[in-house]
């Protein structure tokens, strides 16, 4: 059996070959969706490096809605075609799914960096994935009693901010607070980006503003990346009311990898583990961050072997 698995994010794709005992890391890589007209082009640049001869079925992970077998993405204008994709490289059998569906699936094949550890966890058989990149969402990945994974998902991005937060944000940034409006409009890499425009007037990429946040001398840049990763945490704490991932909590996407991987990671935590939570106690909950870029692949590879 030989696999082609993808994960198309709003400004990234990764594919990489897959077989019967998992993901082939060796045939990876990595492309940027702006040297790319559509999907279709991605894939033909990945023929001419890797040898797509026997293909026997695909499955394309995307940050988007799927309705029969046509994904559209959410932060970008390409339509994907499940069936067109098989044709491309032979393949009898093409399937989408959910980019957040497949990091859910993705979970027991992962090693995950802790980020708030927890003495002894209580666990329900739930964890809650966080994507956060170009783009955000969650999905719940439930074991069943089989050793199986259920994946539920969700458009979480899109739903309001919380109320706690955008009062954060009105006393942080004034009238410029206005421009947040739902989750996504914050929590990404382009929210990032916002939040340093709202908050310096100065324009500049979610990757040099982490950059400028380390060096430690650009307080611009430290005041957003701080607050940021409170918002973060204030988020998190009502994720985890909403889907009692007593398993964990676990983060995935370079926005996520920026931020938890930093010295900002005590403004999370001291937001998320702040006291007056009775029922769910966030200090019972593992947070712990994805540190593999193509993470959604694993999951890919997973559902394609679990089928087939
Ligand atoms: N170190 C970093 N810190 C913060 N933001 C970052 C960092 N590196 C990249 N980003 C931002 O993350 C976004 C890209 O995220 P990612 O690489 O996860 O892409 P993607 O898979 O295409 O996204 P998605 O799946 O959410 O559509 C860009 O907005 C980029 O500016």
């Amino acid at each position: 059996m030989k696999f082609l698995v993808g994960d198309v994010g709003g400004t990234n794709t990764r594919l990489a070959l897959a077989d019967a005992s998992g993901l082939r890391l060796d045939t990876l890589i990595r492309a940027r969706n702006d040297d790319h007209d559509s999907m279709l082009t991605v894939v033909d640049a990945y023929k001419q490096a890797v040898d797509c001869s026997d293909v026997s079925a695909v499955c394309i992970a995307l940050a988007g809605v799927i309705h029969d077998g046509i994904g559209s993405m959410t932060n970008r204008d390409w339509r994907i075609s499940a069936l067109d994709i098989g044709q491309s490289v032979g393949a009898p059998r093409a399937v989408l799914i959910n980019d957040l569906s497949a990091l859910g699936h993705a979970l027991p094949d992962l090693t995950t960096m802790p980020v708030c550890k927890v003495e002894s966890p209580a666990t329900n058989g739930q964890s809650l994935v966080v994507g956060m990149g170009t783009g955000f969402n969650v999905s719940l990945a439930k074991k069943t009693h089989d050793g199986g994974t259920v994946v539920i998902e969700a458009e979480v991005g899109h739903a309001e901010l919380p109320a706690s937060i955008k009062s954060m944000l009105e006393v942080e940034l004034g009238w410029s607070a206005g421009r947040f409006r739902t989750i996504e409009d914050a929590f990404c890499g382009s929210g990032l980006e916002r939040l340093f425009h709202a908050t310096t007037g100065q324009t500049l990429s979610g990757e040099k503003i982490m950059a400028a946040f380390t060096d430690g001398r650009d307080t611009g840049a430290i005041r957003t990346v701080n607050l940021f990763a409170r918002g973060l945490g204030l988020l998190a704490r009502g994720l985890i009311c909403q889907y009692l991932p007593r398993d964990g909590l676990v983060f995935a996407g370079s926005a996520s990898r920026g931020i938890l991987d930093s010295t900002a990671l005590s403004a999370f935590s001291d937001a998320f583990l702040a006291p007056g939570m009775d029922v769910v106690l966030p200090n019972s909950i593992p947070v712990s961050l994805i540190t593999e870029d193509a993470a959604a692949l694993f999951g890919c590879a997973h559902m394609l072997n679990a089928t087939s």
